[in-house]
């Protein structure tokens, strides 16, 4: 069987143990690829290869940096379509998607920042006639990439573009569920020539190398996307090390249905932000509000569109809705359902695991669902489920919604779908969340700033952000 390799100081290495740990296609459930289990040994030998790494990636010109990015970008590019199948099987995520989003996106990422570098500039203040201030920002040295299983490859280039962008070198994690797109990454990095040491890529479980990276004192700086409890553990560790931190953590996203929307694009685009990637993206609205007097007009038409939603073999061209990351995972949502139910849900749609044909009859899919009469409050709907399952709530008044759209311990996104614009900025101004979007979803401008409130994480990455967190601010100041 295929097996993986940690790729260090730009060589693809076996792990120091000599063990492995099942890879499972989600659309079969069967073990298709071995990953290393990898340990704190592992993530020593990565250590010093970005030790010794540092100085040369660092005193290279950001220029020069920023060209070798772009040229991975374009190997991204020019294997697309293998990536794409292989994110797709990896993942269960539907083949069409991992072609127009994941990988363009993972290539965009390494463009974005290949090029933001360039262009990043620091600041300088002037005493008047006495003295002048310069900013450098500085690289850390060794940054650790903790990213997860949702959207992999996506996720890892959006940490390990601008730390290495940035002149750091980098140890990075890929979720033990979706190993695959990053290890073909790192084959990519050694065809463009990416000095060796400069980015490692160490595989295994998040207790053992994602604790050992939390634990390591040679890693100043890390950033994790992933559960919140798991973000938790990461602080609780690394916060007493004075560690720098990024936290981008989970969402329970409220998608907010005003009567005076245009609610044709608000039920085409819910279908989309409720169960794009089987409802895996932290920025889903599972928990849809809907202004009373457009109730169940809203609900017949969203309604229609999900029966056409049916879940397939992923690597089908016509699918929508692949299956969901693990066996664990679906567990885990089946059980949610279950709560809804128990909590007085009535289910609208879906609400169980589907058995496919084939191959795909031993594969993990649950039918998209939808649930109404819940108390906004209940369990259901304040835990964050990641999975294809969003709940219909009625509101009579803009007060009524901020109560409910603010209620829950996260504040990652929010979507507002309403044609007047005045109550556009006066609602999005009292969500509590890092990101609203007005009558659109998911539209991404690489620039913005990108995190969450509350739970929901610490810090902010994207555009500049991004290059702020992986440098260090030294102020210069030089007497007149
Ligand atoms: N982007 C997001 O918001 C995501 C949210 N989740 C949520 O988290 C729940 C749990 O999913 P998991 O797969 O368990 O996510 P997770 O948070 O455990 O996994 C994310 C990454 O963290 C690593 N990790 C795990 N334990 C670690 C530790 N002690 N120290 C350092 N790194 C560690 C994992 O190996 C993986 O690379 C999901 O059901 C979902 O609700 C999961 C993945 C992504
Ligand atoms: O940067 C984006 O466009 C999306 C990010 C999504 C996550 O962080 C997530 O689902 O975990």
């Amino acid at each position: 069987m295929f097996r993986i390799q940690n790729y260090i100081n730009g060589e693809f290495r076996a792990p120091l143990s000599e063990t492995y740990i099942d890879n499972y296609n989600p659309a079969t459930g069967q073990v298709y690829s071995l990953i290393p289990d990898s340990d704190a040994a592992d993530v020593e030998l990565a250590v010093l290869a970005a030790k010794a790494a540092f100085p040369a990636w660092s005193n290279t010109s950001a220029e020069k940096r920023g060209k070798m990015l772009v040229k991975i970008a374009n190997l991204i590019d020019q294997n697309l379509e293998k990536l794409a199948k292989a994110e797709s099987i990896d993942n269960g995520k539907p083949i069409s998607l991992a072609r127009t989003v994941d990988i363009p996106r993972a290539s965009s990422n390494l463009e974005f920042f290949g090029t933001a570098i360039q262009h990043f500039s620091s600041e300088s203040h002037y005493m008047e006639g006495t003295a002048i201030n310069y900013t450098l920002r500085r690289p850390y040295g060794i940054a650790g990439c903790i990213s997860p299983w949702n959207l992999p490859l996506y996720l890892f280039t959006w940490k390990i573009a601008p730390a290495l962008a940035a002149g750091n070198c980098v140890i990075a994690k890929p979720s033990e569920i979706t190993p695959m797109t990053a290890y073909l990454l790192s084959e990519l990095c050694q065809e463009a020539g990416l000095p060796a040491g400069v980015l490692n890529i160490v595989h295994g479980y998040g207790h053992k190398v994602g604790a050992a990276i939390t634990e390591n004192p040679n890693i100043p700086i890390i950033s994790f996307t992933g559960g919140t409890k798991t973000g938790e553990t990461i602080a609780r560790v690394a916060a007493p090390m004075f560690k720098k931190l990024s936290l981008e953590l989970g969402g329970k996203n409220p998608n907010i249905i005003f009567a005076d929307c245009d609610l044709e694009k608000a039920i085409a685009t819910s279908i989309n932000s409720s169960f794009a990637n089987q409802g895996q993206i932290c920025l889903c609205g599972s928990r849809i509000f809907i202004e009373r007097s457009i109730y169940e007009q809203f609900k017949e038409g969203f309604l229609a569109k999900v029966q056409d939603l049916k879940n397939g073999n992923p690597l089908d061209e016509k699918t929508k809705q692949g299956a969901v990351v693990s066996q664990a995972h679906m567990e885990k949502v089946l059980s949610y359902i279950q709560l809804a139910k128990e909590e007085g849900g009535r289910i609208l749609a879906g609400g169980q695991q589907v058995k496919l044909d084939g191959e795909n009859a031993t594969g993990w899919f649950i039918q998209p669902t939808v649930i109404e009469g819940l108390a906004y409050n209940c369990r259901t709907n304040t835990e964050e489920i990641f999975g294809p399952v969003v709940t219909l709530t009625p509101f009579d008044t803009e007060e009524e919604v901020l109560e409910y759209a603010n209620c829950t311990d996260y504040g990652l996104a929010a979507t507002i779908w309403t044609e007047n614009l005045t109550r556009a900025h006066r609602v999005a101004h009292q969500i509590k969340s890092g990101i609203i979007w007005v009558n659109c979803w998911l539209l991404r401008d690489l620039r913005t700033p990108f995190g969450g409130m509350k739970q929901s994480g610490v810090g902010r990455e994207g555009g500049l952000e991004a290059l702020r967190f992986f440098t260090e601010p030294q102020n210069v100041c030089v007497k007149l």
